[in-house]
């Protein structure tokens, strides 16, 4: 592979003659090479590419019209975090083996460094270029049915994207109908002889057709890092409102108001109900609660309601005397004393039976417990907290909740937004999630695709902020790359649908449409039967399509 690298680079051994041939020769100065020079414009094809796929080298290999020379060839790399850009080849140099092949792609390819090693063996991959790059890319640099020559994008540790590859091949378009005007305005040649060097710099100078298409390149990269946009990924923003509630996520406007209430309770001693589906977050916001009181420095102490079998739960919240009952064999200190100078979270208080509704409220008034089975009251300074998914008004005219105990709950009332109904932190949510998880399991993930935050969002999450947290852990567990591109909802009927009635870009439209046409016409682009014609574009205008919607003719037959 090291040849290949050589091949593309032959010559970075040619490098002390990098000195442009313009300012050899014809003495040009800094600023007109700079202007007009193809190195120039190629050292900023880098800078723009590189960053957006991370692409760590990039190189221009010019071909003369009969494919048996490497005319010119321009190597771009980062290194040390700047960007050197060379002309590695200023004479014809006949193409090696492996060039030959890499000439002979009328396609992009990516190969690694492996691949060559097994076609070519070790031997031809030797280069005395210093830096060795694994992964590599080749898209020929295709012009009304001239190939001009090839763009390589070579990378050390991965292989370069799906969208880093439909990106480039727009660009090796580019290129290639750039090099095409050069050549018929004779601008510079592509393959140049030194001896016409100084008319070249003459007809360069007077060009200001180079510097519109320059000028013109800028705009195609900026026109296609708006199409890029769909596969990068989702940076959510920060929440505009500053709360003390650090664990809490959210921005929305429902959580502005969340925040607000719990700032005007913060330092406070009053009772707190928390409303809100499953999954809401309503035990964090109980903490949250406790952690801005005076409390904080004693515990909060949760009891789940529902969780406890109904003739346990006297003596889970009060304690008990031993002997009290059997299996009492020891006295046992109930959550309202662990709770003393704390504060105690009734989690699922509607489920709490009648008759101990009674004795709750009867703690609530007096502030005194009795253990079951004892004998004596205990005061108790604990401050409660409880919450329900269940509308406690609705229970209370149903009579499975006793009024004067709900008026006593509910003091201070804060109630919590359903997922579905504040879709703009899905995407925040989802973000901290998948931080969290991937710093648990050691993993490096910069985040969701724009794809994957759509779906998350359409879905209604019934599960709520729990639902969520758990399809990122899952996601961040199976996670390939560095973005989780796609989420997959289990059970998801809406997904389902969208799986059957897919919405497709207009990118993939378009892709999909010459992709089928291409099929009917077995591949043939040109002439009476060709997909031009049953298109209605010219074969050259197809040809470009094709590339740029990445449609290798390996896909087409
Ligand atoms: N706004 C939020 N920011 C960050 N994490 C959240 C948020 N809301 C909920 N969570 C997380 O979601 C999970 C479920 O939250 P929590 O247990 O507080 O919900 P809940 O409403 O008490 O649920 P249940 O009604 O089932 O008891 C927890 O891991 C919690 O940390």
């Amino acid at each position: 592979m090291r040849q290949q690298e050589s091949d593309f680079t032959s010559s970075v051994n040619v490098d002390a003659k990098a000195n442009s041939y313009f300012e050899e020769q014809a003495g040009a100065t800094a600023e007109v090479e700079k202007k007009i020079s193809l190195r120039a414009l190629f050292e900023g094809v880098l800078a723009k590419l590189g960053p957006l796929f991370s692409i760590d080298c990039a190189a221009l290999v010019l071909y003369n019209e009969e494919m048996n020379h490497i005319t010119r060839a321009y190597l771009s790399e980062l290194v040390s975090g700047k960007i050197s850009c060379v002309e590695t080849i200023s004479d014809p140099v006949s193409l090696s083996l492996i060039t030959k092949e890499i000439s002979g792609f009328d396609f992009p390819v990516l190969k690694s460094r492996q691949d060559w090693i097994d076609d070519f063996g070790e031997n031809h991959c030797l280069t005395n270029h210093p830096i060795e790059y694994h992964f590599h890319c080749y898209i020929p640099l295709e012009h009304n049915g001239r190939i001009w020559g090839t763009f390589e994008l070579h990378n050390h540790n991965r292989e370069l994207s799906a969208e880093g590859l439909t990106f480039c091949c727009n660009m090796a378009d580019f290129l290639a109908g750039l090099l095409a005007v050069m050549a018929d305005k004779n601008m510079a040649d592509p393959a140049p002889a030194k001896h016409h060097a100084a008319e070249n710099i003459i007809a360069l100078q007077s060009a200001s057709i180079f510097e519109e298409k320059t000028r013109l390149l800028e705009n195609e990269i900026e026109a296609l890092k708006e199409q890029l946009a769909e596969f990068q990924v989702f940076k959510p923003e920060e929440a505009s409102e500053i709360h003390n509630h650090t664990h809490i996520v959210g921005s929305s406007p429902e959580m502005q108001q969340v925040y607000k209430l719990l700032n005007r309770i913060s330092n406070s001693e009053t009772t707190v109900l928390i409303l809100g589906e499953t999954g809401t977050g309503k035990e964090l916001i109980a903490k949250s609660i406790h952690d801005s009181s005076g409390r904080s420095q004693k515990a909060m102490v949760k009891v789940n309601c529902a969780a406890i079998p109904p003739n346990l739960i006297e003596s889970e919240l009060f304690g008990h005397e031993k002997g009290s009952f059997t299996g009492a064999t020891e006295r046992r200190i109930g959550k309202f004393e662990q709770a003393h100078k704390g504060t105690i979270f009734l989690d699922e208080i509607g489920e709490l039976p009648l008759d101990l509704q009674v004795k709750l409220l009867r703690v609530l008034q007096e502030k005194e417990i009795e253990r079951v089975g004892g004998k004596t009251t205990i005061s108790t300074d604990v401050r409660i907290i409880s919450a329900t998914n269940r509308n406690l008004l609705a229970e209370v005219e149903a009579g499975r909740f006793r009024r004067d105990l709900f008026y006593r709950l509910n003091v201070f009332p804060v109630s919590l937004p359903a997922l579905r109904d504040r879709k703009t932190d899905i995407a925040l949510l989802a973000t901290f999630f998948l931080k969290k998880f991937a710093q648990k399991s050691n993993r490096t993930l910069e985040g969701f695709s724009k794809k994957a935050i759509s779906t998350m969002m359409a879905y209604s999450w019934p599960g709520n902020v729990r639902e969520l947290e758990h399809l990122v852990e899952r996601h961040v567990v199976m996670a390939q790359g560095a973005i989780i591109k796609e989420v997959e909802i289990p059970g998801n009927t809406e997904q389902s649908l969208s799986v059957i009635a897919p919405v497709k870009t207009i990118f993939e439209n378009e892709r999909d449409h010459i992709f089928a046409v291409l099929e009917l016409c077995n591949g043939k682009i040109s002439g009476a039967n060709g997909a031009a014609k049953l298109l209605g574009v010219p074969a050259t205008t197809l040809n470009s399509k094709i590339k740029r919607l990445g449609l290798a003719k390996r896909h087409v037959f």
